[in-house]
C-alpha cells in the first residue's frame, strides 16, 4: 500500500496545489501542513483563525470537516495515486477555540480496486490532546483527466503550464 517512492517519515508533503483552500496559501484557507507518517499515514497541524468561527470564539464545524478531508487527502502522497472524497463522515466532539492548534493524523484502512478507506482525528492542542473531531471516509482513486475534464477551463490552464504544478501531477501518475 505504502508506495515505495513515498515520502519518508516526518518529511513535510507540501502543498498538492497552490490555490488549495486546504494547504495552498489562500489568504482565508486552513494553511494546513502534513507529514509523512509511518506506514500510510499522515500528520497535519492547523491553527483555528478569526477568520474560521461559525459560533462566537469557536471553529465552525465546515472549517473542521475542511481540515479532515485536506489531511486524509494527504494521503494520496504516501500512495502516489489520486483520490478524491467520495464520502465524509465526521464526528464532533469538542467545541474548537478560536487560537486552537488542531493535531490531526490520518491512516488508510483499507483499499479495494479504486475504494480507499481511511480514518482521521483531530486533537486540541497537542498530539495527544483531547480529541475534538473525528472522521471515517471512502476516497475514490481518479485519473488527471477527472479535474482537467471538470474544472474551470482559467484554473486548469494556468496549472498545465506551471511547471511545479506539472511535476506534481506526474508524480501521481505513476499508478495506471
Ligand atoms: C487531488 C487531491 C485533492 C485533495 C483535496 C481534499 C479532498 C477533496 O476535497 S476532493 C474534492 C471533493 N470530492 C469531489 O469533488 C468528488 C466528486 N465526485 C465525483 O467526482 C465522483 O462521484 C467520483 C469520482 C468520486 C466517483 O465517480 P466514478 O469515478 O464514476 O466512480 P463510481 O463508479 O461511481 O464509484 C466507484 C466505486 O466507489 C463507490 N462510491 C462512489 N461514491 C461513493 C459514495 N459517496 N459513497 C459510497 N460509495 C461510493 C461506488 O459505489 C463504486 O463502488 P464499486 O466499485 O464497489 O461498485
Amino acid at each position: 500500500m505504502r508506495h515505495p517512492d513515498a515520502p519518508a517519515p516526518g518529511e513535510p508533503l507540501g502543498a498538492h496545489y497552490d490555490q488549495c483552500f486546504g494547504c495552498g496559501h489562500q489568504p482565508g484557507g486552513l494553511g494546513l501542513i502534513a507529514r509523512a507518517g509511518e506506514d500510510v499515514s499522515v500528520t497535519a497541524e492547523f491553527t483555528v483563525r478569526s477568520g474560521h468561527q461559525g459560533a462566537p470564539g469557536l471553529a465552525h464545524g465546515g472549517v473542521l470537516a475542511a481540515a479532515l478531508d485536506e489531511t486524509l487527502g494527504s494521503l494520496n502522497w504516501l500512495q502516489r495515486t489520486i483520490t478524491v472524497t467520495g464520502r465524509l463522515e465526521t464526528d464532533f466532539v469538542r467545541p474548537v477555540p478560536v487560537g486552537t492548534e488542531l493535531h490531526l493524523e490520518a491512516q488508510v484502512t483499507a483499499v479495494h480496486g479504486r475504494k480507499v478507506y481511511c480514518s482521521a482525528t483531530g486533537r486540541i492542542g497537542a498530539p495527544d490532546g483531547p480529541v475534538a473531531v473525528r472522521a471515517q471516509a471512502l476516497f475514490i482513486e481518479v485519473r488527471v483527466d477527472h479535474f482537467i475534464e471538470n474544472g474551470r477551463a482559467e484554473e486548469i490552464d494556468a496549472a498545465l503550464t506551471d511547471p511545479d504544478q506539472v511535476k506534481v501531477a506526474r508524480a501521481f501518475e505513476v499508478n495506471p
